[in-house]
């Protein structure tokens, strides 16, 4: 028996506002029928999900959904367990769905930087200038990061300043030009960053590096790199590389999770290579293996945007592109889908949204099974240490003995 997992956070995928939205004002957000709504309204037809429908997305939606339920067709035939998970975490952020669906969810406060404009300590500023000899910083706010390029980009070439930024997340971004600036030096100032932000308990510090040549055409590029602090507490991820087993990152994770319990790191930008990688991966790895993939793009490119036309099309793609996934998988390897938190392309704002995450889990010649409303995002790691025989994690209920 050769037990292998393979995990795949579409980014950002909510399906309906979490029980404890009110504390983010997120009381109706669902970023799944949100797009439905508005990819009917413009395109004139059905957002179309056929194989993740058979995987049950769409009961999940339902059952998830606080009576704004997705209006997409449910297939005939489901052959996977279906179900959705709120967050125990504190925050709605990245870090914390990740950390909480590998079994360690963050039950404390992370640091933000909750002013809008003139968002830094003036006395980090000042270190973090004389710490890397840059002549200063643009931004200090709250910003879109593909706003800003649009307002500062310029200035930012012209002065050779970074462009420092924040969001309602516990992060600082620096954005910066490629060749202008220089990739290594933006990765070198963010280093000294994240070396600064620790005691704030800033969570993230992100490295946004672009290139063009004009407001027009600045762009982000798929350099992007997160500088995390540690999960607080070991997650399975090592728990099983710690007893021999192999996790390979595939795009965002290994950042994710500050390289903790990280086999192997692969990269890849946009969903078709991200797919692309996650099958030439299951293809490779063998015994006690996970193979764990994010899925930026729904996030970054389509969340973030406020573009449910983009999400949707990016959601259709993944969907035609999930048969290849299933039939890569061996009668021993467990597949999961899921999310790390909510983008609701139609709520105000440009944050993320606190919604529920759907649970999708498929073996091949597995019975249909209803997983209902999961208490914690910690339910997927504590199954993941379920079925590789590992130590039980400190939270979280596995569904093991529904994935028969
Ligand atoms: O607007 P951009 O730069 O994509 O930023 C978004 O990405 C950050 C990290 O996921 C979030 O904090 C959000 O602000
Ligand atoms: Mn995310
Ligand atoms: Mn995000």
């Amino acid at each position: 028996m050769a037990k292998k997992a393979v995990i795949l956070v579409l980014d950002s995928f909510g399906i309906g506002y979490a029980p404890d939205a009110d504390k983010f004002g997120d009381v109706g957000a669902n970023t799944f029928a949100s797009i439905a709504r508005v990819f009917q309204q413009k395109k004139g037809r059905q957002l179309a999900l056929p194989n993740l429908a058979s995987l049950g997305l769409v009961k999940a939606a339902r059952a998830a959904s606080g009576g704004k339920q997705a209006d997409v067709t449910d297939a005939e035939n489901v052959v996977g367990a279906y179900g959705y998970a709120k967050e125990l975490s504190s925050g709605k952020d990245t870090p914390s769905g990740h950390w909480e669906i590998a079994g360690v969810p963050v039950l404390f406060d992370w640091g933000y930087f909750s002013d809008k404009t003139d968002s830094f300590p003036t006395e980090l500023i000042s270190e973090l200038c004389q710490r890397t000899g840059v002549p200063g910083i643009l931004g200090n706010c709250h910003a879109s990061g593909t706003d800003i390029l649009v307002k500062l980009g310029d200035e930012h070439v012209r002065t050779g300043m970074p462009i420092c930024y924040t969001s309602a997340d516990s992060v600082f971004q620096v954005a910066a030009h490629e060749e202008h600036f220089g990739l290594q030096r933006l990765l070198d100032f963010c280093l000294v960053a994240r070396e600064l932000l620790d005691k704030y308990n800033i969570g993230r510090v992100i490295a946004r590096p672009f290139t063009g040549d004009s407001p027009a055409n600045y762009a982000r590029t798929g350099n992007r790199r997160d500088y995390s602090v540690l999960p607080p507490a070991p997650t399975v991820l090592d728990k099983l590389t710690l007893a021999g087993g192999t996790v390979v990152s595939i795009g965002k994770i290994a950042d994710i999770y500050a390289h903790q319990g990280i086999s192997q790191s692969l990269k890849a930008t946009g969903l078709e290579a991200l797919v692309d990688t996650t099958l030439t991966q299951m293809q490779k790895q063998s015994d006690n293996s996970i193979v764990f993939t994010n899925l930026v793009d729904f996030d970054q490119n389509f969340g973030h945007r406020r573009d449910p036309i983009g999400y949707g099309e990016a959601l259709e793609y993944f969907d035609q592109r999930l048969p290849e996934l299933m039939a890569a998988c061996d009668a021993d390897t467990l597949l999961l889908l899921t999310a790390d938190h909510g983008c609701d392309p139609t709520w105000h704002g440009t944050e993320h949204t606190r919604e529920y995450i759907p649970v999708l889990a498929y073996k091949p010649g597995m019975q249909a099974a209803d997983l209902g409303e999961r208490q914690s995002f910690a339910d997927i790691g504590q199954t993941l240490a379920d079925y590789f025989g590992l130590d039980a994690m400190a939270y979280g209920d596995s569904f093991k003995n529904k994935i028969n």
